[in-house]
């Protein structure tokens, strides 16, 4: 599992270590892991030019030891000061002491413009909004230079503990955090902004209440729904799926066909689009009964084009199983009524229901990915997984967000959620808690987008298709 941590808690395992070790020992193990990092980068040290944007604090002091560092080992190193007043003096008397210099006022541009790496010392972990005035123009004119730019902790001006970019922030090609990655290094849009991520270890010693989850590969295998030898399609899990309609059939056979690949033993289907999914997957067990009276299931999914059937969907919200919403069940849900739920709900919006369910632009929810799901997730006591770009699944509870590791822009096409929401059901209908379910989901569907485009276009039927080359990936 990759973890991340917020800014309050890595402080309070910074100063925990601080006390224990001698003075700037901790910035000394920072910055030779960012010279390590940027000296791969560079492949050849000697000769290479290297400017530092230094800004008023440790973030700056890192990069001027670091500066010191590759100065050491011939590479011409300028240090352009943000804060001339406020500079880390050890970090400046070291990189003097090792031949690198100050950049004269004014000379920033064109030392940008003619160097090989540009080290991002701006701000870190103590920085909030976006770049100052100062630092603007440099940022700018280190993305449109040739040089690679790397960020020392997190790059500048993004927003450390959501995510956020509230104005102008470092592009970089390279991060090189410390200690653990910080939630911005993880969720979208400043994710974007922070290129590679290399972590270097400090040796801090964190809790176990991390604010962010990446499952990874073998998080995955562990929590995959598995036939025991004595296992019948009912014990397995059965899930039924309440979408499609007369005008959206497609909904109906695309969530059909991500439930049939996610582990349940059977899949029971209620809806008017009866006869498509059975010219489609003959194996679907088709009720033309209300959810209530289909027989026994596990787990409901319910909404993928449901169009305005308001009372299945709260015929299915009434039932005591799990139950996914999504689509147009999501706006036909009952606030209330989902609340009131006792047994597990899982919500999975995109970011425009996510906006139409908390009264909120569309933007807002792009740009404040982190909070909007969690504040979803609080309202309606339900567990959220928000999709797209990065997608999270948030527990009604607090606790870690899951941030999923595997998606692809490719996914980005229609019916891509339906397949989503079968397969997310099915693991519900397994047995596995709403977090496991989604993120599982969510992480497979992902690498199956991967699988199924393989960097070209596919259609949502294609990912579907590809989820057990994805079980199996997982599996291996
Ligand atoms: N505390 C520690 O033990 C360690 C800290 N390290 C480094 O120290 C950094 C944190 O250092 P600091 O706490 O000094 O904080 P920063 O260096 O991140 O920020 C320092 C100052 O920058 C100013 N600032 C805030 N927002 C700004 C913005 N948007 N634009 C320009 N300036 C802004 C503020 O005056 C702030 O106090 C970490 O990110 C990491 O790079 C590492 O050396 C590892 C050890
Ligand atoms: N930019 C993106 N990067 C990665 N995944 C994306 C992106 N945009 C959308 N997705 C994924 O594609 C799927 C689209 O689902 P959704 O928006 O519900 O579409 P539809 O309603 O057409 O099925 C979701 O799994 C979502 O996370
Ligand atoms: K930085």
């Amino acid at each position: 599992m990759r973890t991340a941590y917020s800014v309050e808690t890595v402080r309070t395992a910074e100063r925990e270590l601080m006390a224990r070790l001698p003075g700037g020992a901790l910035m000394q193990r920072a910055a030779a892991g960012l010279a390590a990092a940027c000296a791969d980068l560079l492949g050849r040290v000697y000769g290479r030019r290297v400017v530092l944007l230094v800004g008023s604090g440790d973030n700056g002091g890192d990069a001027l030891y670091a500066g010191a560092r590759l100065a050491r080992r011939g590479a011409g190193v300028a240090a352009v000061l943000l804060a001339p007043g406020h500079t880390h003096p050890g970090g400046l008397a070291a990189l003097r002491a090792a031949g690198g210099t100050v950049a004269a006022p004014g000379a920033a541009e064109d030392l940008i413009d003619r160097a090989d790496l540009v080290v991002d010392g701006i701000v870190g972990i103590g920085g909030s909004g976006g770049l100052r005035p100062g630092a603007t123009p440099l940022a700018a004119r280190a993305a449109g230079s040739r040089a690679a730019v790397v960020a020392v902790d997190l790059p500048s001006g993004v927003e450390a503990d959501t995510g956020e970019v509230r104005g102008a922030a470092v592009r970089a090609d390279l991060t090189v955090t410390f200690g653990t990655h910080k939630p911005a290094l993880l969720v979208d849009p400043a994710r974007e902004y922070a290129g590679t991520v290399r972590l270097v270890d400090i040796g801090l010693d964190l809790p176990s209440g991390a604010a962010l989850e990446a499952l990874q590969h073998a998080d995955v295998a562990a929590l995959l729904p598995r036939p025991a030898a004595e296992s019948d399609k009912y014990r397995r899990g059965v899930v039924g799926i309440a979408a499609g309609s007369a005008r959206y059939p497609g909904a109906a056979v695309l969530a059909v066909s991500g439930a049939l690949r996610g582990g349940a033993g059977a899949v029971r289907y209620v809806g008017p689009a009866g006869q498509a999914v059975i010219a489609r997957f003959p194996e679907t067990l088709v009720s033309d009964r209300g959810p209530h009276r289909a027989g026994r299931v596990q787990a409901w999914v319910v909404g993928p084009g449901a169009g305005d059937d308001a009372d299945t969907v709260a015929e299915v919200l009434a039932e005591d199983v799990p139950v996914l919403i999504d689509a147009d069940g999501l706006r036909l849900a009952d606030p209330g009524a989902v609340r009131a739920r006792t047994a597990p709900t899982l919500m999975t919006p995109h970011a425009g229901e996510a906006a139409a369910l908390l009264g909120v632009a569309r933007e807002e929810v792009e740009e404040a990915r982190l909070s909007s799901v969690r504040e979803l997730a609080a309202r309606y006591g339900a567990t959220v997984l928000l999709k797209g770009s990065t997608t999270l699944v948030a527990a009604a509870d607090g606790g870690p967000v899951r941030v999923n590791p595997t998606g692809t822009p490719w996914l980005a096409t229609a019916g891509s959620g339906d397949v989503l929401s079968g397969l997310a059901g099915s693991l519900l209908a397994a047995g596995l808690p709403a977090l496991d379910a989604g993120s599982v989901a969510a992480y497979l569907h992902g690498l199956a987008g991967r699988f199924a485009s393989d960097g070209a276009p596919a259609g949502a039927h294609d990912v579907a298709e590809a989820i057990p080359e994805a079980w199996r990936d997982v599996r291996d």
